[in-house]
């Protein structure tokens, strides 16, 4: 296959899997109700802990940013931190206790009763974001799982799951993206009243 028809065959699956999430209304419900508990636990004083490993650690430093940056306007930081940036506990953490605790341990450091957990794991599946959610279930977290279709260990450990309708990482990421664009949006407008963008 031409490069070009490859390219462009990827843009057709991703604009596919767009339109799936796009009219899917259970997932709209769900992307809904996670900018709520967000807003919820930052009108109390709780904070955004994001965990994810590859692209998803990328997409977790990406969604701490927005929050404490800005998205759309100026505007008071909202505190958000990714568990993927530390390399220093990063390393500790997995050379001293093992990778499938490295975000566990930064749970139980930094988690508190309030605070909300958005742990991403395309396969819902991987050991370390398994280990997060349960501490973050034990301490009174609100734990939110950004996945795909098909079968979720993860869904067992979370009080709100978004489940991106396709079986392709990729696919499921650049979702999972677009969904915390959204997130970060209705959040910042019911912080701040919606300023125009
Ligand atoms: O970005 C990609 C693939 O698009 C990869 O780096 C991918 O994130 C890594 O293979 C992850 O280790 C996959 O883990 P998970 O999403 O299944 O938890
Ligand atoms: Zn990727």
């Amino acid at each position: 296959m031409r490069a070009a028809d490859s390219i462009a065959a990827h843009f057709d699956r991703s604009r596919e899997a767009m339109e799936r999430a796009a009219t899917d209304a259970e997932l709209l419900d769900s992307i809904a109700e996670i900018a709520e508990a967000i807003t919820r636990a930052f009108r109390s004083g709780g904070k955004l802990l994001i965990a994810g490993n590859g692209g998803s650690a990328a997409d977790a430093q990406h969604i701490a940013a927005e929050f404490l940056s800005r998205m759309n306007y100026d505007r008071d930081p909202l505190p958000a931190i990714a568990l993927t940036t530390d390399t220093s506990v990063l390393t500790a953490v997995g050379n001293d206790y093992g990778f499938d605790l490295a975000f566990e341990r930064q749970v139980r450091g930094l988690g508190r009763a309030g605070d909300v957990l958005i742990a991403i794991s395309t396969s819902g599946r991987s050991p370390n974001v398994m280990t997060a959610l349960a501490a973050a279930k034990r301490l009174g977290v609100v734990t939110v799982g950004f996945t795909g279709e098909g079968p979720r260990d993860m869904a067992a450990l979370c009080d709100h799951v978004l489940a991106a309708p396709s079986s392709s990482t990729p696919l499921i990421q650049q979702i999972h993206i677009v969904a915390a664009h959204a997130i970060c949006t209705v959040v910042e407008d019911a912080l701040f009243g919606g300023k125009p963008r």
